[in-house]
């Protein structure tokens, strides 16, 4: 597998790629539609966005001085410390989305005024991580320790260092990364630079054949410096985390969406790591039950921190398989609202830098999802409302699974969604679905819109799908 230079360049194992253009092909979308979306998935976002806990926050005004304070304070230091390389990040303005979600702050990633000599910049000591923690640093994470999957045999504490995604996943921890960069440069993607915050031999334990991860030291192991494209934001977690929450606009549009109600038994069936969760409590000022499923245990524990960290206090979280629900426990049409926030093949993160995802492990996603839809669909109130969503872009497992959840329950109807984004498309037909429903489901993707609506902060989000029904008597 090459990655020679930005044309060739693949995102997908061919069977994918083939499977998924061939997929849109279906609702008339051509070769050029899935290259727009490609080019789009493989950019980060060039917003920041963050929800505003209104159960321990003050009013907006104070919350948009809060973070700009913070802002300015992270970026003061940021640049104090690149005084001397001449290198300036301005000061991104934050703002509050007034009109459309008041609960959501934004603002844009700083991109470095000598963006062309840090691109240049070219040190022997190289850092060699993961994708996934690649994809987490564009989204305005720090790098931490498990992330780091090789160093340069010299690299020590407090170095400038290049970092790179291993694309392939071949790359063996605790090895050489100067070496695998002569080999497989190909293969590696440069990421940014960074300051490496311990020696080589504090993160690996090095011995002849078998390099161990030492675990004697957790955390951050690099504070990045700036990112291939020159931008930086600065670490969230610098940031009062119970009263400002990150997350992505879709999904803080999705909690809004379902609209609960304070008094309603509402029942969020995949609901780790709590965002939305905790948002829908919120909504509903903690007066009601919601019920919180998720199948991993560890992520239950989290949750329940998390839940005493926001001061949600009308939730209770379950360790429980969305799929087997014990029925002699949760009564049958008894709940108001439900959310299914679905597993899925989360291919809406961006940026998209290489997914080894197979077709068989993208088409698993679909047989799952009913499994849950089923019980979801049970548990409903008559009257009641269900939101489906899924961080993807597939048809199958959004617009096809509306079809599907119509065609097999009758009582089922799509109905309007508040707040609708309307920089966003709707969504696309399939069989089974005309155009007036179409128009009822928010897609988080590309439409064909011109490229100045590109930094539009309505339209760079993460790709996402939201679909919601009412359950007629
Ligand atoms: C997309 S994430 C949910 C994100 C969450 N709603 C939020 O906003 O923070 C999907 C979650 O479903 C959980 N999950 C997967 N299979 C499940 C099942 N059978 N039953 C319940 N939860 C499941 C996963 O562990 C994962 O935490």
């Amino acid at each position: 597998m090459n990655f020679p230079n930005e044309q060739n360049r693949k995102y997908f194992t061919d069977n994918t790629s083939e499977y998924l253009e061939k997929s849109f092909q279906k609702v008339g979308l051509d070769k050029v539609y899935f290259e727009k979306l490609l080019e789009w998935l493989s950019k980060s976002p060039k917003w920041n966005t963050l929800r505003v806990n209104k159960n321990l926050a003050n009013n907006s005004k104070d919350s948009v001085n809060d973070i700009q304070n913070f802002l300015d304070k992270s970026f003061d230091n940021l640049n104090n410390k690149l005084l001397k390389e001449g290198v300036y990040f301005p000061i991104p303005k934050c703002k509050v989305l007034s009109n459309f979600l008041d609960e959501c702050i934004v603002y844009e990633y700083s991109k470095s005024k000598s963006m062309q000599d840090n691109i240049k910049f070219k040190s022997d000591i190289k850092c060699i991580i993961d994708v996934k923690c690649a994809q987490a640093v564009f989204r305005g994470a720090d790098i931490f320790i498990p992330g780091i999957i090789s160093l340069s045999l010299s690299a020590k504490s407090q170095d400038l260092i290049c970092i790179y995604a291993d694309l392939e996943g071949k790359c063996l921890k605790g090895s050489d990364a100067n070496l695998y960069f002569k080999k497989s440069v190909d293969s590696l993607q440069f990421i940014g630079t960074g300051w490496l915050l311990y020696d080589r031999d504090q993160i690996f334990k090095n011995s002849e054949q078998k390099l161990y991860f030492s675990g004697k030291i957790k955390g951050i192991g690099i504070r990045l410096k700036e990112l291939v494209d020159g931008s930086y934001t600065p670490p969230f977690h610098y940031l009062n985390q119970t009263k400002y929450f990150p997350q992505n606009l879709p999904s803080i549009i999705c909690a809004r969406v379902l609209d609960p109600k304070p008094g309603q038994l509402i029942l969020d069936m995949c609901a780790a790591p709590g965002g939305k969760t905790t948002h829908l409590a919120e909504i509903i000022g903690n007066k009601g039950q919601i019920i919180a499923f998720d199948k991993i245990s560890s992520k239950i524990l989290k949750m329940n921190e998390l839940c005493k960290k926001l001061n949600t206090k009308c939730v209770e979280c379950f360790v429980t398989d969305a799929t087997k629900i014990d029925y002699s426990v949760y009564m049958a049409e008894s709940f108001d609202r439900i959310l299914v926030d679905a597993p899925c093949s989360a291919l809406g993160q961006r940026p998209l830098i290489f997914n080894n995802i197979d077709v068989n492990q993208l088409k698993s996603y679909v047989n799952y999802q009913r499994m849950i839809l089923e019980n979801a669909v049970k548990l409903l109130k008559p009257g009641g409302f269900m939101v489906y969503s899924t961080c993807t872009i597939t048809l199958e497992e959004n617009e096809e699974q509306v079809s599907w959840l119509l065609s097999k329950h009758k009582k089922l109807k799509l109905v309007d969604q508040t707040p609708f984004n309307f920089a966003a498309s709707s969504g696309f037909q399939c069989e089974g679905l005309d155009e007036s429903q179409s128009r009822l489901l928010q897609r988080f993707c590309p439409s064909f819109k011109s490229e100045d609506d590109l930094n539009d902060i309505y339209y760079d989000t993460n790709g996402f799908f939201i679909s919601k029904f009412l359950k007629e008597y």
